[in-house]
């Protein structure tokens, strides 16, 4: 598998924030969004399900967090038997075009087109960009079931915008009390 890091540290995002969580970041993506904030060519390790297991039994946490890149494209239904196996309890974070093994546990879906190969995840989390296009989009998901529907201002880098996303998504939410917030606490903390 390719694998572009592996950490550890604090759920940043969505109903798991602040869980202590191992990261495992994949290799690649089908989609190419343009506010992206992961760095997609950084290394590119090819390892195996073992080498896998061996990096992250150093850490204590077993809550493991699947994202990338796109997890969807690389992720067998052998590796999440194998977390499984060690007392993992796995989370995945998808663009949901491409379906996961069953086996994952939680699956939190960031949808970027209104195609989604689900009717029913764990948990939506849909990126806040404020414009009218965006507000229909959000609402097009209110159809696909899940146990809590986030939104998540984007950070576009800069810092006035994102205070005026924010206060946006603010007021989105507390017209339309079916949605949560999610912010990206690991970056106010200055953690990974
Ligand atoms: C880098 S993606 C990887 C997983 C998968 N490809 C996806 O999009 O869900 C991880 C999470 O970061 C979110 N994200 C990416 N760029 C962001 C940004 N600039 N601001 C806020 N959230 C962002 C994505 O929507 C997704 O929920
Ligand atoms: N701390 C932290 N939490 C996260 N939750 C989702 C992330 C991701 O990039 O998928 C992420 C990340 O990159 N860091
Ligand atoms: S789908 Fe996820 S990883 Fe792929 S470009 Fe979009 S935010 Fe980045
Ligand atoms: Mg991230």
């Amino acid at each position: 598998m390719k694998i572009n890091e592996i950490f550890y540290s604090l759920q940043g995002e969505g109903y798991f924030s602040g869980t202590p969580s191992v990261f495992i970041r994949f290799c690649g993506c089908n989609l190419n969004c343009s506010f992206c904030d992961t760095d997609h060519n950084t290394a590119n390790m090819e390892l195996s399900d073992e080498d896998i297991l061996s990096v992250i039994a150093e850490w204590p946490s077993r809550h493991v967090v699947l994202t990338g890149g796109e997890p969807s494209l690389q992720v067998t239904s052998e590796l999440i038997s194998k977390l499984h196996d060690k007392g993992y309890y796995v989370q995945a974070e998808t663009n949901g075009t491409v379906r996961l093994p069953d086996a994952i546990d939680w699956i939190t879906c960031s949808p970027k087109t209104e195609k989604i190969a689900y009717d029913e995840v764990d948990e939506i989390k849909i990126i806040y960009t404020g414009t009218n296009t965006n507000h229909q989009f959000i609402r097009h998901f209110e159809t696909v079931k899940a146990k809590c529907y986030n939104l998540q201002p984007c950070d576009v880098g800069i810092q006035q915008k994102n205070v005026e996303l924010m206060a946006e998504c603010i007021d989105f939410i507390k017209a339309n009390p079916n949605w949560n917030l999610s912010i990206q606490s690991h970056k106010l903390l200055g953690i990974r």
